[in-house]
């Protein structure tokens, strides 16, 4: 029987844009919206969940994080993840993802209307013919053209905002750690530290995420060196700007004026910058389209669905984005790379210090990271269980001081694509080499030194002996003895009487392998369930 996948809605979402979850057919679903949960009242339904689908409001704390035991996937229908504990959703393997591009135009419309709305006092003129005045001195403007606008952070939001100021005919420069030369000049901006910014911008517009680097980036000295009569807009994060030191740079005239639809703690009802009468402010409004709505929840909901029914998302948050095309590239091969990592992991019993993944052939062209992960993930599993999966596969390796290098080689040698997973101890060093073969499927070639041929699948028996007439008819009629099956054998040698390997693959799972480890040729016994 298929398994419920229990969904949690707890922020108001688009019910358009999540049609493909309401449509969804091979997948059982149990969609449940509850929306404005107090955090007590959703850390203590959240067991329940197996999804958390949120916007910016919910806050997914480390403590809601470790009360769900249930939970795989937290969805943000929007771009900002300062709302959710990354750390703790990593540490417990819950992978995040975002929607980076739904809400990109309103955004950068919404700061566009912020910035014209600021230079010519409209909300400010519209309250006071309301109140009955026709007060046409007191709401006098500055125009746009040929001002300079400074744009912190030159992302997704940043560049349409300032692609709609140069429409306005304003002198755009730019401050982002990413922005090149070539870049600013491919846009049509200067480009500045951001000093230089604040040195010389008529209005300043942030677009950064919320991050301990930008935290308060903003602040007492950076006003300081602003121009006089500078006019301030914030459609990013709250945080970003110093308000305290916003509000002392108001006071004393340095500022003229400040758009903000975001601010340190929301709701900001109540903030004591909103009774200044230079600021002007909307509640959070920046994605609060029809059309952003639609297209971060549908977004967020399909990359729902394909990590159920793929393990692949294209909008992770906490693990190795990559494009649709690589995924569809590499994903043939997340099977035989985790099983890879399984076999190889009941090599040895010694602590792993490294990990090395050689990718050759056409598998090297590609970003292979998520199957990195996953292929660490079958390493780790054989001592971690179920708690390891590919979200936390890297950050647990790290814990244990366990090293992952990623070694990439477009030569194709005997196989078109391979994949080998070698393991280091302090004492031994073993590697499984895998490939997928066209129309056969996945094979593991190699074991150690040892060439092979065996279909990574079920229950295999993997035996190290001496090279001797009669190890095989032993091994059968031992086997036999125990009742036990077997379906395919290989077997490999490096020197004639020398090591040998057998590699059988058996009918049932052998838990005690002592009546075949007793013989004296025989050096080693391992069961691997792949
Ligand atoms: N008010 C609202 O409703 C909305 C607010 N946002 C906020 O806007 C932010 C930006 O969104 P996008 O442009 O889509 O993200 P993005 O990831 O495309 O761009 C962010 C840019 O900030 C840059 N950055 C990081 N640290 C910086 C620093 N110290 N100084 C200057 N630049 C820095 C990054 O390099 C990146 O290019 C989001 O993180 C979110 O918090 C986003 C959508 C709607
Ligand atoms: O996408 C973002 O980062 C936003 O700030 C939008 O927030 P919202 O989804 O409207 O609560």
């Amino acid at each position: 029987m298929t398994k419920t996948i229990n969904i949690l809605i707890s922020d108001p979402l688009s019910e358009d844009g999540i049609y493909p979850l309401l449509e969804e057919k091979d997948l059982q679903l149990n969609i449940v919206s509850n929306t404005g949960l107090s955090p007590e009242e959703l850390k203590a339904i959240i067991n329940d969940f197996d999804v958390l689908l949120v916007r910016s409001q919910t806050k997914v704390t480390r403590e809601i994080i470790e009360a769900a035991t249930n939970l795989k996937l937290i969805g943000r229908a929007g771009v900002g993840v300062d709302n959710i504990d990354l750390d703790a959703a990593t540490e417990k393997g819950i992978i995040v993802v975002n929607a980076p591009d739904g809400n990109t135009n309103s955004a950068a419309e919404h700061t566009t209307a912020m910035i014209m709305a600021l230079a010519r006092h409209i909300p400010h003129a519209h309250m006071s013919l309301q109140e009955g005045r026709w007060d046409r001195k007191k709401f006098v403007g500055v125009e746009l053209k040929n001002k300079t606008i400074g744009v912190l952070g030159f992302g997704r939001i940043g560049q349409e905002v300032a692609h709609r100021a140069k429409g306005n005919r304003m002198n755009v420069i730019a401050y982002d750690p990413f922005l090149t030369a070539e870049k600013a000049e491919k846009a049509g901006v200067a480009y500045g530290s951001v000093e230089d910014v604040a040195k010389v911008a008529d209005f300043i517009t942030m677009h950064t995420p919320l991050l301990d680097s930008t935290h308060h980036m903003i602040n007492d000295d950076i006003f300081a060196i602003m121009k006089d009569g500078v006019r301030i807009v914030n459609c990013a994060r709250g945080g970003i700007i110093d308000e305290d030191a916003l509000f002392r740079a108001i006071e004393s005239g340095k500022v003229a004026g400040a758009a903000l639809d975001v601010m340190e703690e929301e709701p900001f009802v109540g903030n004591r910058l909103l009774d200044l009468p230079q600021i002007i402010a909307t509640p959070h409004l920046g994605a609060s389209t029809i059309e952003a709505q639609e297209s971060v929840a549908v977004d967020v909901s399909n990359d729902i669905l394909s990590y159920f029914k793929h393990g692949t998302v294209l909008n992770p948050v906490n693990m190795a984005s990559v494009s649709k095309d690589i995924i569809a590239k590499i994903e043939p091969f997340f099977d035989l790379g985790a099983k890879l990592g399984t076999f190889v992991s009941r090599l040895t019993d010694s602590a792993i210090n490294e990990i090395n993944i050689y990718y050759s052939g056409d598998l090297a062209n590609f970003d292979v990271r998520p199957l990195t992960n996953n292929t660490v993930k079958g390493i780790l599993t054989r001592n971690l269980g179920n708690n390891v999966n590919n979200v936390n596969a890297r950050y647990l390796a790290e814990r244990n001081d366990i090293k992952i290098n990623e070694h990439k080689s477009t030569r194709a040698k005997a196989f078109l694509n391979s994949i080998t997973v070698e393991l280091v101890t302090s004492t031994e060093t073993h590697k499984v080499k895998g490939t997928l073969l066209a129309g056969l499927g996945a094979r593991i070639v190699q074991v150690d030194d040892y060439v092979i041929d065996v279909n990574p699948q079920g229950h295999i028996l993997f035996i190290r002996h001496m090279d001797k007439p009669g190890a095989i008819g032993l091994v059968g009629t031992l086997l036999a003895d125990q009742n036990i099956n077997i379906a395919t054998m290989q077997v490999g040698r490096a020197i004639e009487g020398g090591d040998a390997i057998m590699v059988l693959a058996v009918d049932h799972s052998v838990e005690n392998v002592d009546f075949l480890k007793q013989q004296k040729n025989i050096f080693d016994v391992k069961s691997i369930d792949l």
